[in-house]
């Protein structure tokens, strides 16, 4: 479902006369349906990066992304935004929302924009947000306001509303407490049941044994310092 083959990827900093930086050199990997991956690796080693690329957010300097039959490398941004709506899910650390837009609606847009009805995707939305224990009475107000905890599990209701094929998943379980982070596991394992592949950054150790099926190291991709 997600295959990398061969893909590099550099910097260039603008602003410091337009030094080169190598972050990424002939990563290779690939992820079935119903697969989770962790990505191990020192800080710094380009585990963010990797997945960055993956979503379309970095182009890579060479290589092939395939996502489903979407080659990202090559994608259009109209593709690409496509394969975002329907096959790629990205579940940051962060929340990034439009103002004043109720945390419902936040929830449910994902549903929406792959043509759910509204009733059904505020249904699975109120369902999602109660699983993560956001009180009934934050639904209608903007997460903008929310606390980090309560902004993460948001972002994570978004990120598991629509059954994307294919999903990213950035630290889905920092900051949370243990019940909520059993939650999110059993999210993780439901869309892996239904044949989801998913690459996952996890530092919890103990969260990555339990749904990871195997880890791709990327210090393995990182360029050699040249002396
Ligand atoms: N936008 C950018 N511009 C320039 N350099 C960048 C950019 N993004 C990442 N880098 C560099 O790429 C390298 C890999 O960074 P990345 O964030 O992918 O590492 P990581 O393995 O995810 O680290 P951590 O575990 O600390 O989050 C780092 O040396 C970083 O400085």
């Amino acid at each position: 479902m997600i295959e990398l083959q061969n893909v590099s990827k550099s910097f260039t900093l603008h602003n410091q006369g337009a030094a080169v930086i190598p972050v990424m050199e002939g990563a290779t990997l690939k992820v079935e349906p119903g697969e989770c991956i962790g990505l191990t690796g020192a800080s710094g080693a380009g585990k963010s990066t990797l997945m960055r690329v993956v979503y379309g957010n970095y182009l890579a300097a060479s290589g092939r992304i395939m996502v489903g039959d979407v080659d990202v490398a090559q994608a259009t941004p109209r593709d690409i935004l496509a394969l975002r709506r329907e096959t790629l899910g990205y579940v940051s650390q962060f929340l990034r929302v439009v103002p004043r837009v109720p945390t419902l609606d936040v929830v449910a847009e994902p549903l929406l924009a792959v043509g759910v009805e509204q009733d059904a995707a505020r249904d699975r939305a109120a369902t999602l947000l109660a699983g993560l224990n956001i009180p009934e009475r934050l639904w209608q107000l903007s997460p903008t306001t929310f606390s980090g905890g309560e902004q993460q599990r948001v972002n994570i209701a978004r990120g598991f509303a629509h059954s994307y094929p294919a999903l990213l998943l950035d630290e889905p379980t920092a900051s949370l407490d243990a019940k909520n982070r059993a939650t999110v596991l059993g999210l993780i394992a439901q869309a892996k049941a239904r044949g989801a592949a998913i690459i996952g950054i996890f530092h919890d150790e103990s969260a990555r044994a339990q749904v990871c099926d195997r880890f791709v190291d990327v210090s393995t991709f990182t360029p050699r310092a040249v002396a």
